[in-house]
């Protein structure tokens, strides 16, 4: 059922630190940053030949990533996305299943203008795991 692996997130306290450090220390190419007060996050892309890198720094009060950034206060790595062709036969299977899709299983729109779902990290060896339609 799932395909590409679209990103790896990595949450982080300070966007524009995080991105110095990839754009001096890795020479990548960074995007500029974009808010999603939707999703309580600020996003940078970096490109890479295979797959692309996600920093998420939190946005407004209620962010998704701020429980997260208080247990490591480094950051760290926050979530894997995987391109599914049908996301809703995708979260319907996954729901028969058993595994928990969070929210209210409706999906939103994402960082690049697709539908993505958001899957329960304890359901999948602690992971917490985003599908975007491709
Ligand atoms: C930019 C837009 C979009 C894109 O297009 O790419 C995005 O990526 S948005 C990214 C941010 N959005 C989300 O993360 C939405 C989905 N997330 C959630 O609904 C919640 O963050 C969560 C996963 C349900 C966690 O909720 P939270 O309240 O922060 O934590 P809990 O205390 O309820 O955690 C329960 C349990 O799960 C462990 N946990 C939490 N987050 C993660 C994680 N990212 N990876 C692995 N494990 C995680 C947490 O440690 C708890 O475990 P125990 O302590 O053992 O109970
Ligand atoms: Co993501």
């Amino acid at each position: 059922m799932i395909g590409r692996l679209n990103h790896v997130a990595i949450a982080v306290r300070d966007l524009d630190a995080a991105s110095a450090t990839y754009r001096g220390a890795l020479g990548a190419q960074v995007s500029e940053p974009q808010p999603l007060p939707e999703h309580g996050v600020t996003v940078v892309f970096i490109n890479l030949p295979n797959t692309k890198i996600e920093l998420l720094e939190p946005l407004g009060a209620d962010s998704p990533i701020a429980k997260f950034l208080e247990r490591n206060a480094d950051g760290g790595m926050h979530h894997i996305c995987y391109e599914v062709d049908d996301l809703i036969a995708a979260r319907d299977k996954l729901k028969a299943g058993g595994a928990r899709v969070l929210g209210d299983g409706t999906p939103k729109i994402g960082a690049h203008g697709k539908p993505v779902l958001f899957l329960h990290p304890k359901d999948f060896n602690g992971t917490l795991v985003e599908l975007e339609q491709t």
